[in-house]
């Protein structure tokens, strides 16, 4: 894992950053580093459709849509991974001036980047999450040869102001990062929607239901963060032997539970991913 330095957000500030598409998780990257310090002037963004908060950022400094972008520290590639490649040909100029380019786009092998910059051009492939919102996301990635270590730490500066970073072995890992972390705050969203609909079912009104398993999954990832206990520790200090918690886990932890439920849907999404590969 990797600190950013207010050192680090200086440098990227000296040539700037450049976001190819700045929808929900490029804008989530985005708005992190904004709340690290990275000036609004040195930020670019590339979007045909840009948000209203970015046309507010516009009016502060923030480069939006301009007719060429001549520099960049990084350009980072976060346009859906099916547009990619009518996206990405307007910055590949940028591999002339030294530019690292970070993808975040799911799927998308370091091989197609380098078939539209050149083997030569620094390429890390990255994959985030949409808790780099808040500064707490987990980004997992990996370069290209002509990636230096400079360049990694560049990449890592600019993910840890969002969250977490960990650097992959090999590329052939990212299907099964984008199947855990890439996804896996949505099947976080879906248990608050799944404890809900629970206490929906147990008669509970529609909006306590809510609050409780929202204010629930908010609390124990809290705990979970603050605690230096495993999850199976934090697991077993809420299941009193012989109590409700420990027949609800028994339902839970059968061998066609949830780890049996969970570990189809992260295959699937894994499939999904080197089927994006094309
Ligand atoms: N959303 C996530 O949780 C998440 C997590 C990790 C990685 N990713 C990856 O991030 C990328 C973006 O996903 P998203 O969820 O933010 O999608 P999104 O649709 O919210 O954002 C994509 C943005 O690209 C813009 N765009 C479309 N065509 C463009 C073009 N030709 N040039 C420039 N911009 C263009 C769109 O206007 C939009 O704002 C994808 O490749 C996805 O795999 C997403
Ligand atoms: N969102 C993108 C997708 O669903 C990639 C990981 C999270 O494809």
């Amino acid at each position: 894992m990797t600190q950013t330095t207010a050192a680090d957000i200086a440098a990227l500030a000296e040539r700037g950053v450049t976001i190819l598409g700045c929808g929900k998780m490029g804008g989530a990257m985005l708005r992190g580093w904004l709340a690290a310090g990275l000036p609004p002037e040195a930020a670019t963004v590339l979007d045909p459709a840009p948000a209203d908060w970015l046309r507010e950022l516009a009016a502060r400094g923030l480069r939006l849509n301009p007719e060429r972008v001549e520099d960049a520290a990084v350009c980072v590639l976060a346009v859906k991974p099916q547009v990619m490649a009518k996206a990405a040909p307007q910055v590949a100029h940028l591999a002339g001036r030294g530019a690292l380019f970070m993808s975040i786009a799911a799927g998308t092998p370091i091989s197609f980047f380098e078939s539209l910059f050149g083997a030569d051009a620094p390429i890390v492939r990255a994959m985030p999450n949409t808790p780099a919102a808040v500064g707490r996301g987990v980004t997992a990635l990996i370069g290209n040869a002509a990636a230096t270590e400079a360049h990694m730490r560049l990449a890592e500066a600019l993910a840890g102001a969002v969250g977490a970073v960990v650097r992959l072995e090999a590329e052939s890992q990212m299907d099964a990062v984008t199947a855990i972390s890439g996804s896996g705050p949505a099947y976080v969203f879906h248990m608050i929607e799944a404890m809900a609909a629970a206490g929906r079912a147990l008669d509970l009104p529609d909006e306590l239901a809510m609050t409780l398993a929202r204010q629930t999954v908010i609390g124990a990832a809290e705990l979970a963060r603050r605690s230096d206990a495993s999850a199976e520790q934090l697991r077993r200090d809420v299941t009193s032997p012989g109590g409700t918690t420990a027949a609800a886990l028994e339902v839970l932890m059968a061998p066609d539970g949830l780890t049996a439920l969970m570990t189809r849907a992260a295959a699937a999404a894994a499939r999904r991913s080197r089927e994006l590969a094309g």
